[in-house]
């Protein structure tokens, strides 16, 4: 899979030569809804012998639109990991487009021209609710105006799971409620985050349950505080483990929040490895103990929870 990052004004030599079916939208979480959107694409780059591609941009479009402050944003995929996404659904070219100061004036018509048409799209794939620009004016009803017979448009309909909507709100939602059935159903996969192994309080090998604390990116949306059963890669190997997102509030107030995971049947150092976390369930709320030798008990009841249902995932 081709990546190409464009940024307005952008280079013309930078786009591909041939005619491509586009897929467009921000796609955060690639969830079952968007891999509807990119399949649906993907049948109709068939039907032409015509490569996928798919634009999606390097940020939220609506920090731009509705003035949101990028540093409170919260993505359930961050671009890296959209990019793993997206190669999994056998898209041949990605364009990612920098949402940046000159592209948020462009009115609908020239944003066509320029990033539909000037793609070399013969074909426009998105979700019914897909906008680029005001919804009013620059919505999948409008696209066909826009489009002038250059291109073809297809509207992929919303998809619903029972009578839940599968959207990156619900999923994000989900998330804060520590929902992670709901999550990984919305997702299609199970929701993941990576990061690197940092230095915590070296508490945890004093209790005898050593925790990995994972650095993700800020901008990494993370399950709501609690204690889950996860599985854990490092450098190829998977490991169940448990973890907890939380305050650590039985060691003191206003403490920094950290993702901690005791890992199972393994004694290893894994300082500054990347590790990649996939959320199966809630186990429980985090608890301010009385102590350590409380947690500790907590720790083990956990453990046993959390290998159990590992065991049937
Ligand atoms: C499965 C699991 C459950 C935990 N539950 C709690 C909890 O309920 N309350 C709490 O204050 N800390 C909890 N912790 C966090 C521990 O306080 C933390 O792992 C320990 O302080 C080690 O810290 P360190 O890695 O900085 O040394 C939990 C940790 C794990 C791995
Ligand atoms: N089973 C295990 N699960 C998690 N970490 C382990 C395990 N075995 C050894 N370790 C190592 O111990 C470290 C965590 O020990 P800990 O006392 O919690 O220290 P700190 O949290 O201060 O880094 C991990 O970063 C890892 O290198």
């Amino acid at each position: 899979m081709q990546v190409i990052n464009l940024a307005e004004p952008y280079d013309q030599n930078l786009i591909a030569d041939e005619p491509v079916v586009l897929a467009l939208g921000f796609f955060d979480g690639v969830h079952r809804g968007h891999q509807k959107v990119i399949q649906t694409a993907k049948t109709v780059a068939q039907e032409k012998h015509l490569p996928l591609a798919v634009m999606t941009f390097d940020r939220y479009p609506k920090i731009a639109y509705q003035g949101l402050d990028p540093k409170e944003v919260r993505y359930l995929t961050l671009l890296d990991r959209k990019l793993e996404l997206f190669a999994e659904n056998d898209v041949d070219l990605v364009y990612v487009v920098e949402f940046n100061e000159n592209l948020v004036p462009m009115g609908p018509q020239e944003f066509v021209d320029k990033y539909i048409v000037g793609l070399n799209a013969v074909a426009a794939v998105a979700g019914f609710d897909f906008t680029y620009g005001k919804a009013e004016i620059a919505n999948m009803q409008t696209l066909v105006d826009y489009a002038a017979g250059r291109f073809e448009v297809h509207e992929v309909s919303q998809l619903q799971d029972c009578a839940e909507k599968v959207g990156s709100t619900q999923i994000k939602h989900a998330l804060d409620q520590g929902q992670m059935e709901k999550v990984n159903q919305l997702l299609g996969y199970q929701f993941e985050i990576s990061g690197v192994v940092v230095h915590g309080e070296a508490r945890g090998r004093e209790i005898g349950f050593p925790t990995i604390n994972v650095q993700s990116d800020d901008q990494q949306k993370l399950p709501a505080i609690g204690v889950y059963a996860v599985k854990v890669e490092i450098a190829g190997q998977w490991y169940g483990g448990m973890a907890s997102v939380s305050h650590n509030e039985t060691f003191g107030p206003n403490r920094n929040l950290t993702v901690e995971i005791n890992l199972f049947d393994v004694h290893q150092d894994f300082y500054d490895q990347t590790v990649r976390v996939l959320w199966v369930k809630f186990l429980r709320p985090s608890v301010k103990f009385s102590g350590a030798k409380e947690l500790v008990e907590q720790m083990k009841q956990d453990e046993i929870d959390s290998r159990r249902c590992l065991q049937k995932d």
